[in-house]
């Protein structure tokens, strides 16, 4: 039987893939929602009291099962607000499958198309208020589908999706419940810089105490 190898080059694009797509992602998701939970103070006991009835619950379990995670329904419209507000992936290209027009646009079949995340979720057409932060337009089903594309769209979007939210839940279960912090660079902005990603650009460093 005759093997398929991978070159060298191949390798490290596949690596490299791994890497940025599925841990960057997730640990820069976690750091920002850090950041931004230091930032909107005004959400932050409701989601502490979220935190608090699921480990009232859990009594005398100690680990967190999955049901305790479908429970954590602010904390997720957080993530996903604080994602709306930095998609910390900018955006995706697609192909045209076949000659189109879009608003007076004349796409040919065979260009690529890029689709700005940050353009998109920030539409007041379709988000109402674009520019505040409020996680709750998450409750129910008010999100317009497609408008909010943090982890993409359609047949190719982010089969991580799941795991991301499970790793980040879990993560932001522990800090939550165990420490607090406080920004070492009070005014730090974010940026993309030679990656995808949104990045503070001091790596958010902070001062941990426990509780
Ligand atoms: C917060 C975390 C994450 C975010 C924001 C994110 C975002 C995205 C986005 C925007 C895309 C492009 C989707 C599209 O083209 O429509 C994508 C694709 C992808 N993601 Fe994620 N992702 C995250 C975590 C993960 C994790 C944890 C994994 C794997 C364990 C993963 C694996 C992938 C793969 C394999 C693709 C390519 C899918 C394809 O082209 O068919 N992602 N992700």
């Amino acid at each position: 039987m005759k093997m398929a190898i991978m070159s060298e080059v191949e390798i490290v694009d596949k690596v490299f893939g791994f890497i940025v797509g599925s841990y960057e992602t997730t640990a820069t998701t976690i750091t920002l929602t850090m950041k931004y939970l230091k930032q909107n103070t005004e959400f932050f006991n409701e989601i502490m009291e979220e935190q608090n009835e699921i480990s009232r619950q859990m009594i005398p379990r100690k680990e967190l099962c999955w049901n305790d995670i479908q429970k954590m329904k602010k904390t997720w419209n957080f993530v996903n607000e604080v994602l709306r507000n930095t998609p910390i992936v900018q955006g995706v290209f697609r192909e045209a499958i076949e000659d189109f027009t879009y608003e007076d646009f004349h796409v040919p079949k065979g260009w690529k198309i890029y689709l700005s995340f940050g353009a998109t979720q920030k539409n007041g057409e379709y988000i109402p208020n674009p520019t505040k932060f409020d996680p709750s337009r998450f409750e129910g089903n008010e999100v317009v589908p497609y408008t909010s594309v943090s982890f993409g769209g359609g047949h190719r979007m982010c089969p991580g999706k799941e795991f991301a939210r499970i790793l980040i839940l879990v993560f932001l279960h522990h800090v939550l419940k165990k420490f607090r912090w406080e920004a070492k660079v009070p005014l730090e902005k974010n940026m993309y810089p030679f990656s995808l990603l949104a990045i503070p650009t001091d790596g958010y460093p902070v001062t941990l105490s426990t509780l």
